[in-house]
């Protein structure tokens, strides 16, 4: 069962263009949603959302059209923009916010704000970008969504609070059964939590696969500059040669290597050398 279907979809801004974007976030799942800068992450979001109109292709979420105003009582979005409410504290906040949701849960609210150590009183526009964080994770929590859409939430937090967050979304997702769907640039995050990992580049899904598929697919290989010619070049996906030697990334079975003994060494690649070698420009 999936939570989100993206069939076809697509959305041209200014310079920039998002094709056929096909993607599926799995029910009961962590998926990470990586890519470099300006790769479409924010606007795919936004489309989701239904923050930002698609030109063309459907999203359904829970089975339903994401425009759904219902389906949004079931999810819990998590971003580090409040400029809408900047001037309010979160006791104002609240009043605006809980009448909104059908789930809402007072006890919740009250258990995350002391974890959280926020201040009720203090106006938004004071907060830090942490705070601001774990302000957008307060009121995405407590109406007990079904399915939490985060941008980039740990981009902010200090090293101590973003792990506490890791092990309480896992926690959620394992007790719960909750489908979770985060962006983000600190792949080691998604090496601890994800199952699923959604790759963007330049407008394009360039795949969508399971970790322990990635594990297997993905490594990197290292050896002397002189093993690399024209016919081994064609075998990697990217290569980047040093004094020393060359470092690649290689998709397939690293026993094929195996017969050059010492002479190779073969290691699992990480997210962040798959997306090294894969956006490299003139990766080659
Ligand atoms: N309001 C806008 N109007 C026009 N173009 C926009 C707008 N917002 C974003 N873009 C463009 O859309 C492209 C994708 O941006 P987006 O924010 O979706 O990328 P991202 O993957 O989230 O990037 P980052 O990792 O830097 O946050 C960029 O080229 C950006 O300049």
């Amino acid at each position: 069962m999936n939570a989100v279907e993206f069939h076809d979809v697509a959305k041209k801004r200014k310079d920039f263009r998002l094709e056929n974007i096909n993607m599926t976030i799995p029910s009961g799942f962590v998926t990470g949603f990586i890519g470099p800068n300006g790769s479409g992450k924010t606007t795919t979001i936004q489309m989701l959302m239904n923050l930002l109109n698609t030109d063309n292709g459907e999203i359904t979420l829970f089975g339903e059209s994401h425009k759904d105003h219902h389906v949004k009582q079931r999810i819990g979005f998590v971003y580090d923009d409040l400029y809408m409410y900047e001037e309010f504290n979160i006791n104002k906040m609240k009043s605006f916010i809980a009448p909104l949701y059908e789930n809402w849960n007072e006890t919740l609210f009250q258990k995350y704000v002391k974890e959280f150590d926020l201040p009720l009183k203090k106006k938004l526009k004071h907060f830090s970008k942490g705070m601001k964080m774990k302000c957008s994770l307060l009121f995405a929590l407590a109406h007990e969504p079904e399915f939490i859409i985060m941008d980039e939430p740990t981009s902010g937090l200090d090293p101590i609070f973003r792990r506490e967050l890791l092990d309480q979304l896992q926690e959620l997702m394992l007790r719960d059964n909750q489908t979770i769907f985060l962006s983000t640039h600190i792949t080691t995050d998604l090496e601890r939590i994800a199952d699923y990992i959604v790759f963007i580049y330049k407008g394009e899904i360039i795949f969508q696969k399971s970790m322990l598929e990635i594990q297997e697919q993905f490594h990197i290989v290292k050896g002397k500059k002189e093993m690399i010619d024209a016919d081994t070049e064609t075998l990697f996906s990217g290569i980047r040669m040093n004094e020393n030697g060359f470092s690649a990334l290689y998709e397939g079975d690293p026993h094929v290597f195996d017969a050059h003994g010492e002479e190779m060494v073969t290691e699992n690649a990480s997210l962040e050398d798959i997306m090294y070698f894969l956006t490299r420009e003139g990766n080659k």
